[in-house]
């Protein structure tokens, strides 16, 4: 269980205000208007932020004080951080050792994981070659692989169009739901909160709220999130 206690973190004159618990497992949005504190708020999961006050925790465990590399985190921004230089192969494997330095067994996990994702027999090529939609995939491929219990996204499949985007959360979904990690999305986008997140965080006036069921959320949003969705 990842779990905010009494947590807040001061970023300017915004104050961001968590006292939440998110069960193992589950998998839940994370909506609120443009500055309301989305990044924020993983940030202080990811440990690219410490709190000012309160504890950041995961399975009962403090994580407060942990630097980002060994916190139990993967992290998929919009901006996918595939490295141009490397082949596809060599951008996953970094997943398993930044050094790049892979076992034979290691290497047949990046052939699994790119097999996963949709990939087989692409992974001499470079990122620029490949489209859109299949650069998401090698960067989804490398989370995988990583294999942290705890899957931070923010926007992940924002520029990609709507069709690709449902394909990649399905993919997403499926992966997840094998691996038992816990999700927090980051989405603007309604549909994609529904699609993906049984329930939903609402980020509003500076606090973080305790996930509630998504449907019910979206279906009668209270009145900041109504005029921000449109
Ligand atoms: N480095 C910083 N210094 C000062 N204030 C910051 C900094 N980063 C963010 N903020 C402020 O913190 C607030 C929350 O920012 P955050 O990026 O978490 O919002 P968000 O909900 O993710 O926004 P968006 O949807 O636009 O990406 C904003 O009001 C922003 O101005």
């Amino acid at each position: 269980m990842l779990e905010f206690r009494d947590t807040a973190v001061t970023r300017g004159d915004f104050t961001l205000r968590a006292d939440l618990r998110v069960g193992r497992g589950r998998r839940v949005a994370v909506i609120g208007a443009s500055g309301s504190g989305k990044s924020t708020l993983l940030a202080l999961v990811g440990g690219f932020l410490r709190p000012d006050t309160g504890r950041v925790l995961w399975d009962g465990q403090d994580i407060t004080d942990l630097p980002p590399g060994r916190r139990p985190v993967s992290v998929l921004f919009q901006d996918q951080n595939l490295f141009p230089h490397l082949t596809v192969g060599q951008n996953v494997g970094l997943g398993l050792r930044p050094d790049l330095r892979l076992s034979d067994a290691q290497r047949s996990r990046v052939a699994q994981a790119l097999e996963d994702v949709g990939l087989t027999g692409m992974d001499t090529r470079r990122p620029a070659t490949l489209s859109g939609g299949q650069q998401s995939r090698v960067a989804l491929a490398r989370v995988l692989l990583r294999a942290r219990p705890l899957l931070l996204l923010d926007e992940p499949f924002a520029a990609l169009g709507p069709a690709l985007k449902s394909e990649m959360l399905d993919l997403l979904a499926r992966i997840v739901a094998d691996t038992d990690a816990t999700v927090l999305m980051v989405t603007h986008d309604p549909h994609d909160a529904r699609a993906f997140a049984p329930k939903t965080i609402l980020i509003e006036d500076g606090r973080a709220h305790p996930p509630v069921p998504t449907g019910p959320l979206l279906d009668d949003p209270p009145p900041g999130l109504r005029a921000y969705l449109g």
